[in-house]
């Protein structure tokens, strides 16, 4: 049996204390309420309803985890009238810059959709309460600002285009905001303005366009380069500067790159030698630029860089503005290093009008434009479309920046196991007795998969929101999970253990445990003092398999009274009858022993809730040494 484990930690202590009970009572999504004493209760858990309707998620199994993975209801536009009453209503979707017709079609179809376009900070600010998404290019800085202006109701913000330096990321995932990019659709356009820029410096096509409108002939000062046999340098060997490179070859120029994260055999593919970032600068006749504007890439064009390049260099920026120094740049082509450069990119945008650099007669500009053909137009506003909307439905995406992106092969085969993992999470924390402050959970998971195979990061985000959910008004989706964790001190470890086993499914089992707490039911602790539940999945629907050291097999399912009893004849029937007799459907029974006529844990899912009543006659069976009621 082998072990890997991942561990975060974070510093304080989730504390436990009362908060106002009767008011979740009045509203199905108990997580929405504001309370107001923001600590946090186990005192009266048993009360807290379930932010999910039971039974509501029995559709088709994708649809199952999408819903569940982050409650449908909750992506869709929801406002409250005074009274705290949800109502559903399409959801407001913020246009801020041009998209294409039809994106804006799709959205159309599915929310109401605003293009306010040219807004101020503050007239964006002022907006977003009562948008439920954003949709931007790269011209709206979408800033901390922003987010808390939202107030919670900003759903999703959706870059249509690739970068999303534009974007604070950081605050977008503490509020709960997924973001979401289209990666895909303008990748051609840009590569292809890189060419444009690349052709159009070498043979000075702007400045002999511009001196010919000023009615000059100058056909002696506008003597190109070659680009056949020179080296091209790609610096950033992703979608962009892999088209470019290859088509660059086609124009016969020898073209290398640097790019640390680029796979070697991609590269070979396209006959593209990936080398160091010094090497590539100093050997390059031409430098094309083509990595994300990020800490590291801030301006690694410099003074130090350029001093390293081949004297008369000619410089291709279709990236980000600011992966170059500007003010360094201008030095280089003052003093020779640097011969031309062609621009579609600024640090500012747009640059400042008496700009050097705009200015430079060694400088062609544009005004990123590289993303900007009709046809990329189209198929960003359609994939950003796609992707906000799918969002809001509550799916997960294919192209979420701050969320971990799961396939949709992945996602149908873990859907199950992420219902099962909610549940443990939620079943584990009313376990815990009042007062008790969970700061530990660690997690197990038995598969016969190999680790690097079994991705989990959704199964651990779906664990804690069952954990914090109940006893907390924090929001909890897959895109905030862990950082609401760790802000509220919870330290949630994984282990994944191996198991021998030739079942196809994902997960053998799942194992919660809570450390370091009392529990209202004893029987739920292990030998080590953990509470400890486990849970598998049989035929496609979750089951709690192991209470502390009992067996059970129980539906996870409606709700759950535990019961801890000398194992006796009759003990079914009896606690069968008071629950029958109150109305109390029985949906599932399953009884596990440590050894016969010792103690026996039985497990009973019920359909509706027992009253107080009920559960006291429950309790008052002789033979019943303890029980507790669990919602799921
Ligand atoms: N001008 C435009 O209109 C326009 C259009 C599309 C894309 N872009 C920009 O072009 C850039 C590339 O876009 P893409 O779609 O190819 O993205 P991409 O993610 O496919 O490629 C970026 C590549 O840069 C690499 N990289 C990261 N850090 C690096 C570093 N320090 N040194 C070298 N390489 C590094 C990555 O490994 C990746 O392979 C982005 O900045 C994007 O915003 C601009
Ligand atoms: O990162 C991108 O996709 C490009 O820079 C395009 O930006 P734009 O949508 O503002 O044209």
């Amino acid at each position: 049996m082998a072990t890997s484990s991942i561990s975060r930690v974070a510093k304080n202590p989730i504390n436990f204390s009362t908060r106002n009970v009767e008011s979740q009572k009045k509203s199905i999504f108990s997580r929405h309420l504001s309370f107001s004493n923001s600590s946090i209760s186990l005192q009266k858990l048993s009360l807290v309803k379930s932010s999910y309707f039971s039974g509501k998620f029995n559709t088709t199994p994708v649809f199952n985890v999408l819903e569940t993975v982050e409650s449908k209801s909750d992506l869709l536009s929801r406002t409250r009238d005074p009274d705290n009453v949800v109502k559903t209503e399409r959801p407001t979707i913020l246009v801020s810059e041009k998209l294409g017709e039809a994106g804006l079609d799709l959205l159309r179809t599915f929310g109401n959709v605003e293009c306010s376009y040219n807004l101020s900070p503050e007239e964006l600010c002022a907006k977003i309460s009562l948008c439920d998404a954003l949709i931007v290019r790269s011209g709206t800085k979408v800033t901390r600002q922003v987010f808390e202006a939202a107030k919670g109701r900003l759903k999703v913000v959706g870059r249509a285009g690739v970068g999303i330096d534009n974007v604070d990321l950081q605050a977008a995932t503490e509020f709960g905001c997924l973001v979401v990019n289209a990666p895909t659709a303008n990748t051609i356009a840009a590569a292809e303005h890189g060419i444009a820029l690349l052709a159009s410096m070498a043979r000075n096509v702007a400045q002999a366009d511009a001196s010919m409108k000023a009615g000059k002939w100058q056909r002696n000062k506008y003597v190109g380069v070659s680009l056949v046999g020179k080296t091209l340098a790609i610096m950033g060997f992703g979608k962009v500067g892999s088209e470019v490179a290859r088509r660059a070859k086609g124009l016969g120029m020898h073209v290398i790159a640097h790019d640390p994260y680029a796979p070697a055999d991609r590269a070979r593919a396209i006959g593209v030698e990936l080398i160091s970032f010094d090497q590539a600068i100093s050997t390059a006749d031409f430098i094309s630029l083509h990595m994300p504007l990020t800490p590291t890439t801030n301006k690694v064009f410099n003074d130090e860089t350029f001093s390293k390049m081949k004297k008369g260099v000619r410089i291709i920026n279709v990236a980000r503005g600011g992966v170059i120094d500007e003010d360094a740049l201008v030095r280089a082509l003052d003093n020779g290093t640097v011969a031309q450069a062609a621009l579609d990119v600024f640090t500012e945008e747009p640059p400042p009008k008496d700009s050097k650099l705009v200015q430079h007669e060694n400088v062609t500009v544009t005004p990123h434009l590289g993303a900007s053909t009709k046809e990329a137009q189209d198929g960003v506003a359609v994939e950003i479309a796609e992707a906000v909307v799918g969002a809001l439905k509550g799916e997960l995406s294919a192209t979420a920046v701050n969320a971990p992106m799961v396939p949709p092969e992945v996602l149908s085969e873990l859907a199950p196991y992420v219902t099962l993992a909610e549940k443990l999470g939620r079943l584990a924390v009313q376990l815990v007795a009042g007062g008790s402050g969970i700061q530990s959970v660690k997690v197990a998971y038995k598969s016969a998969r190999d680790p690097d195979n079994l991705d989990t990061r959704l199964l651990r985000a779906m664990i804690t929101k069952g954990i914090i959910e109940p006893i907390s008004d924090s929001h909890i989706n897959l895109v905030n999970a862990d950082f609401i964790a760790k802000q509220k001190g919870l330290r949630i470890s994984e282990e994944r253990v191996l198991v021998d086993s030739s079942s196809e499914n994902p997960i053998d089992s799942i194992q919660v445990q809570v450390s370091n707490v009392e529990s209202k039911f004893a029987s739920a602790l292990t030998e080590n003092g953990n509470i400890s539940i486990e849970g598998r999945v049989k035929y496609g629907i979750p089951h709690l398999t192991r209470v502390g050291s009992f067996e059970v097999d129980v539906s996870l399912d409606g709700n759950l009274i535990l019961c801890r009893q000398v194992d006796q004849p009759g003990m079914i029937g009896r606690v069968g009858n008071i629950l029958g007799e109150r109305n109390v459907n029985v949906s599932f029974m399953s009884v596990g022993r440590t050894a016969k006529r010792t103690k026996a844990i039985m497990a009973i899912g019920v359909d509706e809730e027992p009253d107080k009543d009920t559960l006291k006659k429950v309790g008052e069976v002789p033979a019943v040494e303890e029980f507790v009621f669990l919602e799921l």
